[in-house]
């Protein structure tokens, strides 16, 4: 069965700095060939022919290094591609760092809807440590600017479990986010990556990283307070006040497929999962069809474990009857033995519809995930 693709990611691969913890395909922006890039992004967005989309999402690197100009060519070109009347959620990646007045200007006068701020913490001390270039200060004046500009579909990105950071830090992070009555927000465990500041550190014996019990403390606190404030904890990291979960983001959840454009960009398209080249240089060297360095056609065994992996991020986690109709295949026969054994660990729940993730499954994700691995062989 086929569904129409209704989503695009854009990428902006430049950053005015590079955080210590990051490993996103991203380059400093001084030096590069940005407006080439832009035409070269552009052409490879149209050369898709893309009419009707439900969901655009820009991201990066940072969007929001671009300049008034560079912003509103891309944003006016890609807007004059699809219907604007079926755009339900068009979003822009935004650093406090960097969101200059005439910016936010070009955001205002477009068909963006949503922004999502990088804020990572509001700790000063803990921002420099780990390379962000912006202050507090900063993150409410920005959130002040887009307020006034007429955005109230605001997220902010935090990261905790960052290094030297205790439950205090945390809290006051949480709370300073609930201070400013905002819809939505997604909170990451930090994640050590390869090719990184802080992995060069860590091997080094120099990175003093909170356990796994106070992560795991850190993590309860972040649900238990956020639920009592009404936001909906839609997916592992990510909480939003009822009707503002990120449209985008959910089609990844949901396993759906989608277009992604630019540098670095991944993409899902025909059962094909592509990604782009990286390297900007490199990218652009490609004709605007040829832009894919990686396609994968997914086998039905993959095809499956990821459906599992991806809708169990969800809370509304895994329509029993959507996968037999998309699969042909009985749930119960493939999983129901697995299945019961994470029912009777706490891990999962079952509402006779759909199987979901407890709270204690959320915490232990991969343990979770893994067991829903398949043998080969045992799908054709
Ligand atoms: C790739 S960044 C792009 C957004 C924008 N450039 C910014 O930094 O604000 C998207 C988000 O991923 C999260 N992130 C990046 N690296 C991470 C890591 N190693 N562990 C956890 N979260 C990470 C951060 O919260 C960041 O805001
Ligand atoms: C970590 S998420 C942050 C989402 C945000 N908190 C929100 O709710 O909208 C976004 C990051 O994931 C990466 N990303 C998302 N979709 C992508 C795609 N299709 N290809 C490549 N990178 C992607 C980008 O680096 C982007 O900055
Ligand atoms: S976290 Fe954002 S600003 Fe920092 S390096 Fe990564 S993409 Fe660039």
């Amino acid at each position: 069965m086929s569904y129409p693709v209704e989503s695009a990611y854009v990428h902006i691969p430049f950053c005015s700095h590079i955080c210590y913890y990051c490993d996103f395909a991203k380059v400093l922006m001084q030096g590069q060939p940005v407006d080439e890039y832009l035409e070269a992004l552009i052409e490879e967005f149209r050369g898709y022919q893309i009419k009707r989309l439900k969901t655009l999402y820009i991201g990066g690197g940072t969007p929001t290094v671009l300049s008034a100009p560079q912003l509103e060519r891309l944003l006016s070109a890609l807007a004059a591609e699809i219907d604007l009347e079926e755009l339900e959620e068009f979003t822009v990646e935004a650093n406090p760092g960097d969101l200059s007045d005439e910016v936010v200007e070009v955001l205002a006068r477009s068909a963006v809807n949503r922004i999502s701020l990088g804020v990572q913490t509001f700790d000063n001390k803990l921002l420099k440590k780990i390379g962000r270039t912006h202050t507090e200060a900063q993150v409410y004046d920005s959130i002040e600017k887009l307020k006034k500009a007429g955005f109230e579909n605001i997220t902010i990105d935090l990261i905790y479990a960052l290094p030297g950071q205790t439950m205090e830090m945390v809290r006051s992070d949480v709370e300073k986010f609930l201070s400013l009555n905002l819809p939505h927000v997604a909170l990451y465990s930090l994640i050590l990556e390869d090719h990184t500041v802080f992995m060069n550190r860590q091997r080094r014996g120099l990175l003093r990283l909170p356990n796994e019990d106070k992560n795991a403390d850190m993590y309860e606190y972040i649900m238990a307070v956020l639920s009592e404030h009404g936001f909906n904890h839609y997916e592992v990291s990510n909480f939003g006040k009822p009707g503002y979960e990120s449209k985008h983001n959910l089609t990844y959840w949901n396993n759906a497929e989608y277009y992604g454009v630019g540098a670095g960009a991944s993409g899902y398209l025909e059962g094909i999962r592509y990604k782009n080249h990286g390297p900007v240089h490199h990218y652009l060297k490609q004709a605007p069809t040829k832009k894919r360095i990686h396609e994968e056609v997914l086998s039905k065994k993959s095809q499956i474990e990821e459906e599992m992996f991806l809708g169990l991020r969800k809370k509304s986690g895994v329509l029993v009857e959507k996968f037999e109709s998309k699969f042909g295949l009985s749930f119960n026969k493939l999983y129901g033995q697995k299945v019961s054994e994470l029912i009777n660990q706490g891990l999962l729940f079952d509402d006779k519809s759909c199987i979901h993730m407890t709270d204690k499954g959320f915490e232990l994700g991969n343990n979770v995930f893994e067991a829903f691995l398949l043998d080969e062989g045992q799908v054709d």
